[in-house]
């Protein structure tokens, strides 16, 4: 008889001493130098800083480690008998957008949840998730109603999933991945675009799987993100540099609080408060609902030149709604008679007209922009232009609106000397510049009225420094701004108007 004797790990990841992490297909100039990471068993780690993105997607095998990791990253997976494979063991929390863009890359009509849900939209939360997409196996409805009450969304179980708020989907997309049950679990800013009362639900959520090592969290978060109590560790990467410790080593401490500034120090310019500028906006008791349930009841705003918004509330109270009434997608827009817009009743108006005067920047149409590879691709170029004429598609550009876009690029720090080249794929910027892309779409045609809804949302933290200050110092002081912000220090001005909206319809 053979005794096969195993070594058990006690080591979660462990990069090997020194290691350099390359791109796939290169050899020199590596991404990260210098790597030594190990994550032990009960330890909590939160991995931070401008190049997280990077180490994150190393840690989900995106990139190539050398030397070679000796029985692979995760040393822990070998205890398993058989072994497992990180393939189907280390799971990731997507946010980069929602999966059921068309395969093709084609542009989907974001605009479908407003209206009458078509037949092929109307799969529910429940029956997403009742289904292991890996495995096909049946997940126990008794646990997905669980844990859906956990971050309260159980009683969005049966709605398509098409119909969910930004919030909620993320929320049940975090779901999804619990339920399937992975060995590590990698979520990369889980905290985005969630309201402030289910960030600790969820958050306690993770802390409660991760004492339980069932699954292993690996998470990475934005400097203004409130650290879990369960983070005891914090690696930090800055350019090609991780540096790692305890939450309490001097180090890291100091690189902490240096981050936390996030792009707040510069604010030079004071907006004036309420101007007395035309018009643009003006709601009288808008009703909207669906199926019988409240959403927005009996609003009223008024917006005008020069004006600064900030649009807030908890998700699932609207406010996607409400914007969607001011550009037009939603069905119910044209019908309101008590909507003016730039100086003529909606009702007079067509939707086209009203797109060409408002830049738009939103986690909605983030997640629906083509990006289609091959003939039909849109260049990032081509991606800002489409801003002129609040369109999907390529349009040709005359010289004076290349020199507005390069402009604009400089401004942010990406002209020319920078080395961002407008001509690549859209489709294969990494998100951050995607987001950057689109933010620059949304400000070419100098729009009066600008919505920024979640316009950091994926950027990194020296981009959002510079989307701030750009948009202290460049705006028109007749261009108005409704920004939308689960996170107050996002804001990029000091004092705004606010908008508050709550769940069952009320505003303040
Ligand atoms: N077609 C639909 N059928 C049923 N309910 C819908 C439909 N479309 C939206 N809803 C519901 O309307 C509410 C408002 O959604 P909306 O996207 O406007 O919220 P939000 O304030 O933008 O949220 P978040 O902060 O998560 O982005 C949500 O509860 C959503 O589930």
């Amino acid at each position: 008889m053979r005794l096969s004797v195993r070594l058990l790990s006690n080591d979660v990841l462990r990069f090997p001493e020194n290691s350099n992490v390359f791109r796939f297909g290169t050899a020199m100039n590596p991404t990260l130098r210098n790597v030594n990471l190990t994550i032990a068993n009960g330890e909590g780690w939160a991995v931070m800083g401008s190049g997280k993105g990077v180490l994150l997607e190393t840690i989900l095998g995106r990139h190539r480690v050398a030397p070679s990791p000796q029985g692979g990253l995760f040393p822990f997976l070998n205890n398993f008998d058989p072994p497992r494979d990180p393939q189907s063991s280390v799971s990731q929390v997507s946010f980069a957008y929602r999966q059921r863009i068309a395969s093709s890359g084609a542009f989907y009509d974001y605009t479908a949840r407003y209206g009458a849900v078509r037949e092929e939209d109307r799969i529910t939360m429940r029956e997403t998730l009742s289904v292991d997409p890996q495995t096909g196996l049946q997940i126990e409805s008794e646990e997905i109603d669980h844990l859906a009450e956990r971050l309260q969304i159980r009683h969005l179980l049966d709605l398509p999933l098409v119909a969910l708020s930004n919030g909620q989907t993320r929320r049940a997309t975090v779901l999804q991945k619990i339920l399937q049950r992975p060995k590590v679990l990698v979520l990369d800013e889980p905290l985005t675009g969630l309201d402030k009362q289910t960030r600790p639900l969820l958050m306690d959520l993770l802390g409660e799987l991760h004492r339980q090592n069932d699954p292993h969290i690996i998470i990475g978060l934005r400097p203004q993100d409130p650290l879990p109590d369960w983070i005891t560790h914090i690696a930090f990467v800055q350019d090609d540099t991780v540096i790692s410790g305890s939450i309490d080593d001097r180090e890291i401490v100091k690189l902490r609080s240096s981050s936390a500034t996030f792009g707040a120090s510069e604010s030079v310019h004071v907006w004036p408060q309420a101007s007395a500028g035309k018009t643009l906006v003006e709601i009288k008791s808008l009703n909207i609902g669906y199926n019988g349930r409240k959403v927005l009841e009996n609003l009223t705003w008024t917006i005008r030149e020069g004006e600064r918004w900030h649009l807030v509330g908890p998700n699932g109270c609207g406010k996607t709604t409400l914007l969607s009434i001011l550009t037009g997608d939603h069905p119910q827009s044209y019908v309101q008679k008590q909507l003016f817009l730039f100086g003529r009743p909606r009702t007079t108006l067509a939707t086209v007209q009203i797109q060409r005067q408002v830049g738009i920047v939103s986690p909605e149409i983030f997640n629906a922009f083509p990006r289609r590879l091959g003939p039909e691709m849109l260049s990032a170029r081509d991606a800002i232009a489409t801003g002129f004429e609040s369109t999907y598609s390529y349009r040709p550009r005359t010289p004076e609106q290349d020199i507005r876009i390069d402009t604009i690029l400089s401004d942010l720090g990406l002209g020319v000397e920078s080395g961002f080249d407008t001509s690549q794929p859209f489709a294969s910027l990494k998100t951050s510049h995607q987001a950057l892309v689109l933010f620059i779409r949304a400000l070419v045609n100098h729009p009066p009225l600008l919505i920024l809804d979640e316009v950091f949302a994926g950027m990194d933290d020296t981009m959002i420094t510079a989307a701030k200050q750009y948009l202290r110092k460049n705006l028109s002081p007749t261009q108005s701004v409704i920004f939308v912000s689960h996170w107050e220090e996002e804001l990029p001005w000091p004092t705004s108007e606010i908008l508050r909206l709550t769940l069952g319809g009320e505003s303040g």
